[in-house]
Formats: C-alpha cells, structure tokens, sequence
C-alpha cells in the first residue's frame, strides 16, 4: 500500500531526510520511530503529499503522493492539528466530510459512529472550549470521515494523558483489524511495541533500524538468559553471593545446567531478559549519534 524509495527531503542546503526506502503491506500497523529531529514528520507529511521530496519517490495506493486520487484513499492526522475553534465537532466533521464530497446522510452516520467509538464527550461544546484530549479524538474523527484505506497518524497520542492515549492507541488497533493500513510516527516505544507489526528506527534522517520487532531483537542481542549458580562453570559473574551466566540460547541454558550438577552445584534461577524496544532504541540511536 506504501512505497518509499531512496526518499530524500533538503531544506535549504539542510538534509532532513537521506536515502529513506521501505515498503508497508496493505493492512499492516507500520511504525516510524526515531528521537525528535529524525525526519519522521517530514517522511509522512511526504506521503500525505504535503512535503514535496527533493529525490525519490513515495507511492500510496499505486498512486504518487500528493496526487488527488491518492488522496482521497488517505487520511492524515497531523502532529499539530490545526481545528476551527469557533465551530462544534458535528459541524466541523461535517464540512470536512463536504469537502470529500461525502454524502450527508452517510456523513452524519459515520461522524457519529467515529465520534461514539472515539467516546468523545460534550461534542456540542465549541472546539475552542475542548480539552486537549477532545481536540485530538476530534482531530482523528476527521482523518476518517472519508473512509481512507490508509492511514498516516503522526504522534497520534502525544502528551495526552495516559488513559487517553489507550483508548486512541486501542481504537487504532481496532482500525488496523478493520483493514485499514496505518503507519504512525510514535515517542512512547510501548505503544509502538503493543501494536506495530514493523518498525523502521530512523536518526538524523536515515533509517538506522528496520523489520519486526523480533528481527530487530535479533539483530541486537536477542533474549538472553541468566542462569544463576552455586558455582561458577566459566564466565560468570559473582552477583548477591550467586554466579550469573548469560547466553542467549536455551541448549547452552542446559549445557550449564548439566556442567553445574557435575560440579556439585546447583542452579538457583534462570531469567529470560528480552531488550524492550526502547532498550534497542536507545542503543541503536546511541551508536549512530557516535
Ligand atoms: N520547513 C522546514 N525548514 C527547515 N528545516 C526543517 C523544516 N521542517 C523540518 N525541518 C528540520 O528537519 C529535521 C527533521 O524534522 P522532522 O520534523 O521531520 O523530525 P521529527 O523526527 O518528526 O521530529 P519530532 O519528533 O521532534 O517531531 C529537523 O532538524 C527539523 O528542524
């Protein structure tokens, strides 16, 4: 549903975005992640055809980005949504609806549905006078009132408060098992985790990272396991009166197993340590700033 190839965005004689390709399938959670400065706003505002690349090409829905086929398949959702505060949800959603040219009564049906499914309260209060939670839910009913295939969410959640940020993160989920294809730029590493199929970690304008979360884990350590001993059978390290031996596979968990009982000792714990995302993050965005 997406392709970006060798994608590179200059601002003035400044590179924001260097040599960026990836691919997401049609129905995929696709997470874009990277500390602030990365490029990732400037990567989807590419796809929503708001950014015109310097090189490279974007493609949504076999279409180039920006062109008004495409955009009618797409729904953006802004890192800053800009809302008309003077009006009510029900008639901003309605004039946006009017600008996809969506008939009225199929508009009012799924403003209300996206409105219900989002529970957003006091919809008939202005927009000015809405909390910044309401103005987000408010932002992401407008990125659906044209039933787009695709969907571009940029810090779809930032600083909202924790229960808000579940109910949109759940909702997205619920998008994405609908079928829709989402990709989203996120700062909170645990909602990436809980619902992107693949990532793509980029620094400085470059992706740095790519693929499921398990490849990455892979590609940086994987899982290790610390098996905790009486004695040590080589390379542990002394911890609360105890050896901790680390490897990373579960044969060379029971090889240690073995060697420890044929010592005389005993195995007192054995931990799994999986590297979260963030660990990975910082790691990988650590050695690229180095
Ligand atoms: N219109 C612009 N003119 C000049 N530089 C820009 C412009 N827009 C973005 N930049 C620069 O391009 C780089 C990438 O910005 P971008 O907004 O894409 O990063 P980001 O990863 O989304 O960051 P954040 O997480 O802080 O939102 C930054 O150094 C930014 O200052």
């Amino acid at each position: 549903m997406i392709e970006v190839q060798n994608l590179r965005k200059e601002y003035g004689g400044f590179v924001a975005v260097e040599g960026s390709s990836f691919s997401v399938d049609r129905g995929e959670v696709f997470g874009v992640i990277g500390p602030n400065g990365a490029g990732k706003t400037t990567t989807l505002k590419t796809l929503a055809g708001l950014i015109e690349p310097t090189a490279g090409t974007a493609v949504v829905a076999d279409r180039p980005a920006g062109h008004p086929e495409m955009q009618r398949t797409l729904g953006f959702l802004p890192e800053e949504s800009p809302l008309y505060e003077e009006m009510t949800a029900h008639s901003y959603l309605e004039f946006f609806a009017d600008l996809y040219d969506v008939p009225g009564d199929v508009a009012s049906e799924r403003i209300a549905e996206a409105l219900d499914r989002l529970d957003l309260e006091h919809r008939d209060r202005r927009i000015g006078n809405m909390s910044k939670g309401m103005k987000r839910k408010v932002a992401i009913a407008r990125a659906l009132v044209n039933d787009p295939e695709v969907l571009i969410f940029d810090e779809p959640a930032s600083g909202l408060d924790p229960l808000t940020t579940n109910y949109i993160i759940d909702f997205t989920r619920e998008l994405s098992d609908e079928g829709k294809t989402i990709i989203f730029s996120a700062h909170n590493l645990f909602h990436v985790e809980s619902i992107c199929d693949r990532v793509v970690i980029m620094n400085e304008g470059e992706i740095v990272a790519r693929g499921t979360l398990e490849e990455i884990r892979d590609a940086h350590g994987g899982t290790e396991y610390h098996v905790y001993a009486t004695v040590d059978v080589g390379g542990a390290v002394q911890e609360n009166g105890h050896f901790r031996h680390v490897v990373d596979d579960m044969d060379a968990v029971d090889r240690i197993r073995a060697t420890v009982e044929d010592d005389g000792g005993r195995v007192t714990d054995i931990q799994t340590h999986t590297p979260s995302l963030e660990d990975i993050f910082l790691d990988v965005a650590g050695e690229a700033r180095a």
